[in-house]
């Protein structure tokens, strides 16, 4: 049992008590929640103290189960900083995300106890390179194919100011303050080579919210991620990372391709559907997240099962099956998305939606062909307008003394 599960109960069982003694404590002039003794106060658990290495053959927070807060951004290199500016810059955001990651404070940096106390919290800072860098740091003739432009999808509503950048950085954390203050550290950090281009802010659920953990929810209500390629797939590497045998540049090696799309949902339009109608949308029931053609959430989608009738079980235009990769000759991603919310639009409806966070081993054989598809045949394209987009080159995990970036850049 846990702190706060002994809390939970303990709390429980006096205000039992506090009900037997109600009448009395009333009588006496003070409610019964009163009587209930403060909850000891909880010390640093296991949430706070998790860490997960910086080092690794594969950059942090790609496969690693989702934290509860995201901060993404894009920053562009100031004029004049060039290669040697950037491997600076990647040594030091190396050197201080590997200590901010374990729970220690920047080395060289003033401490500024935003999250003292707080621990790691499970810290990941993921970095990436634009194709837009390339030029700039001198590195032509490094730009990998696959970091092509993405393509014009029918009814993009893009903002360029909020879309594409040289470098990226990913911080996720299960405390606020934790991802806060690395994404503010990095900021300082990059003083005088790089500035923010855009950045945004998502959340996940909580961990320990529920009993049951399974996969997360969108701000649609449903399930989202289920389908999700697996670490324990025999194909998951080869899905997710370019692999060091055949990486083309050889600098990504174990690396991936991030495409980055902040997604607004149209959710009073959502909203007026029936529930039968959201799930049509789907394919999938939005309570247990099981496929309309039968099962439990993680029964496979059966896109040939008919209904009595003879129609289709998943409706030909439903978003499993278009997105599936039955669909699109097997192209599969990792998402890895986050909700979002920015209050409300002038028309009263909610600015929310979700970043979606897509990684792969080759874009132009995972993403690119499924959002062609979706965006001519998915119904729940009417739901939702795609407002920014970007694409990085994800690489390889740093080695222990070394930094990320350090194949290109050196
Ligand atoms: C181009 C790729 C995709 C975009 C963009 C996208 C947007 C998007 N998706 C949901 C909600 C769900 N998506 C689900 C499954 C799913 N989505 C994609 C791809 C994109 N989604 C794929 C490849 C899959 C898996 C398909 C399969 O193999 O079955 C699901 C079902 C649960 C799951 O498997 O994750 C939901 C729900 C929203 C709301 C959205 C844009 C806002
Ligand atoms: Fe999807």
């Amino acid at each position: 049992m846990t702190n706060h599960q002994a809390g939970h109960l303990s709390r429980r069982s006096l205000l039992g008590a506090a009900g037997i003694t109600g009448a009395v404590a009333a009588a006496a002039g003070f409610g019964a929640g009163e009587l209930v003794e403060p909850k000891a106060p909880t010390a640093l658990t296991t949430v706070g103290g998790d860490a997960v290495p910086f080092h690794g053959t594969h950059q942090a927070g790609i496969v690693e189960p989702m934290q509860s807060v995201l901060h993404t951004a894009a920053f562009d290199l100031t004029p004049g900083t060039g290669r040697p500016g950037l491997t600076a810059l990647m040594k030091r955001w190396s050197v201080v995300v590997a200590a901010l990651t374990q729970g220690q404070p920047a080395p060289g940096a003033r401490e500024d106890h935003v999250a003292t106390d707080a621990g790691p919290n499970s810290l990941t800072v993921t970095f990436g390179f634009g194709a837009s860098v390339f030029a700039k740091a001198g590195l032509q003739a490094r730009l990998p194919e696959a970091l092509a432009p993405l393509p014009a999808f029918p009814e993009d509503q893009l903002d360029r100011a909020r879309s594409d950048g040289d470098l990226w950085v990913q911080v996720c954390a299960n405390d606020p303050l934790v991802a806060f203050h690395a994404l503010r550290t990095l900021q300082r950090e990059a003083a005088g080579k790089a500035t923010v281009r855009w950045q945004m802010n998502g959340f996940s659920r909580s961990p320990g919210a529920t009993a049951h953990p399974h996969t997360g929810r969108n701000l649609m209500g449903q399930i989202d991620g289920t389908n999700n390629p697996k670490p324990g797939d025999e194909d998951f590497a080869a899905k997710v990372f370019v692999p060091a045998a055949q990486a083309a540049p050889a600098w990504m090696a174990n690396g991936s391709y991030v495409v980055f799309r902040r997604i607004r949902m149209l959710l009073d339009s959502w909203d007026r559907q029936s529930l039968t109608v959201q799930e049509r949308v789907i394919g999938r029931h939005q309570a247990s997240g099981a496929p309309l053609s039968g099962g439990t959430e993680t029964t496979p989608v059966d896109l040939e099962k008919q209904n009595p009738d003879g129609s289709l079980a998943i409706p030909g235009d439903a978003h499993v099956r278009v997105a599936a990769p039955a669909s699109n000759q097997g192209a599969a991603m990792l998402r890895r998305g986050y909700s979002y919310h920015d209050g409300f639009r002038p028309d009263g409806a909610p600015d929310a939606g979700l970043l979606f966070i897509a990684f792969q081993a080759d874009p132009l054989t995972g993403f690119v062909p499924v959002q062609r598809k979706l965006a001519r045949g998915d119904a729940l394209s009417r739901f939702v307008v795609h407002e920014s987009s970007a694409l990085f080159a994800v690489p390889g995990g740093a080695a222990e003394g070394g930094y990320v970036g350090q194949a290109l850049l050196e």
